[in-house]
């Protein structure tokens, strides 16, 4: 598999880490990185490997056949479409993006015009296969999810002293105000009940440390409780180290010849 990145921050890093030095990816390798910052992720490039382009019609012309997004949501509305008229699959991050239906139908008509792929990670949460085999009858009636950060892991770093609801509303609105926040609840949505009608509610609390996501859904197969108690990345308390580990695990598992869930 030869890999692009667009983005080179925390997940980049370690995905560059994962793959180009650790070979966690059978026959991968990062070839092609793209960021707005030349001088550090040239520098991080010729450690790993790769080649470093200032702009992103270079990476698209490089010897890649997957795009990997791990940068903002911005970045994937800007770039995201491009990637699939070059040809490219295509693995998303900022899954939040897929929120807008516009932009949903027009990377679903690329994708089938140039025969690619959009690859949705499970990022910081689980259960996704739960709420795909439920909607299978339409049997799917209700999902939430409760999102607990510590302050310095939301926003712009809410500076607070107790336990804070700072959101309770639609998928789609948690989205628009947490935009760097809250792309777990896009692909709980996708998987599930839609962005309107998937409950969110976001809570800065003083009193943890680690990034937590609670999933409850019912239907005609039952109840789901999931909750996930997340490690932080080292260098980026916003992003569960899951997110990371997830991305590597969709890669590994596109390989795979027995598909597993
Ligand atoms: N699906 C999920 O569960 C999760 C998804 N995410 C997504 O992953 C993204 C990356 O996370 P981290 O690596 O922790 O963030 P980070 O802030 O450490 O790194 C982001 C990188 O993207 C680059 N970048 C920003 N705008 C860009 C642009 N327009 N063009 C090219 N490069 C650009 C930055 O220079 C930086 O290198 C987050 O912004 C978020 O959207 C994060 C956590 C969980
Ligand atoms: O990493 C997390 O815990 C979730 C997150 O930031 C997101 O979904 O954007």
């Amino acid at each position: 598999m030869k890999l692009g990145l667009i983005g080179c921050g925390n997940i980049g890093k370690f995905l560059l880490q994962a793959i180009n030095k650790d070979e966690l990816l059978p026959g991968g390798k990062i070839r092609s990185i793209y960021t707005r910052r030349k001088e550090s992720t040239s520098q991080l490039a010729k450690e790993f490997d790769a080649e470093f382009y200032g702009d992103i019609e270079s990476l698209l012309n490089s010897d890649i056949d997957l795009v990997i997004e791990v940068a903002t949501i911005e970045a994937a509305e800007e770039y995201a479409l491009k990637v699939l008229k070059a040809g490219k699959d295509l693995l998303l991050s900022s899954i939040g993006v897929m929120a807008d239906a516009t932009f949903e139908e027009k990377a679903g008509e690329l994708c089938r015009k140039n025969k690619v792929s959009v690859f949705l990670p499970s990022g910081a949460i689980g259960g996704l296969d739960i709420l795909k085999s439920a909607k299978a009858v339409n049997g799917l009636k209700s999902v939430s999810l409760t999102t607990r950060k510590p302050p310095n892991a939301l926003r712009e770093a809410v500076s607070l002293g107790k336990e804070t609801v700072l959101f309770e509303g639609s998928a789609a609105e948690a989205i628009k105000q947490f935009p760097r926040n809250i792309n777990v609840a896009i692909v709980l949505s996708l998987a599930g009940l839609g962005v309107e009608n998937t409950k969110v509610t976001i809570i800065a609390d003083p009193n943890i440390v680690k990034n937590n996501h609670l999933i409850e859904a019912w239907g005609s197969f039952g109840k789901l409780k999931l909750e996930i108690e997340n490690d932080p990345m080292p260098n980026n308390p916003k992003t569960s180290y899951l997110a990371a580990l997830s991305i590597l695990a969709t890669l590994q598992n596109k390989e795979r010849i027995v598909q597993i869930g």
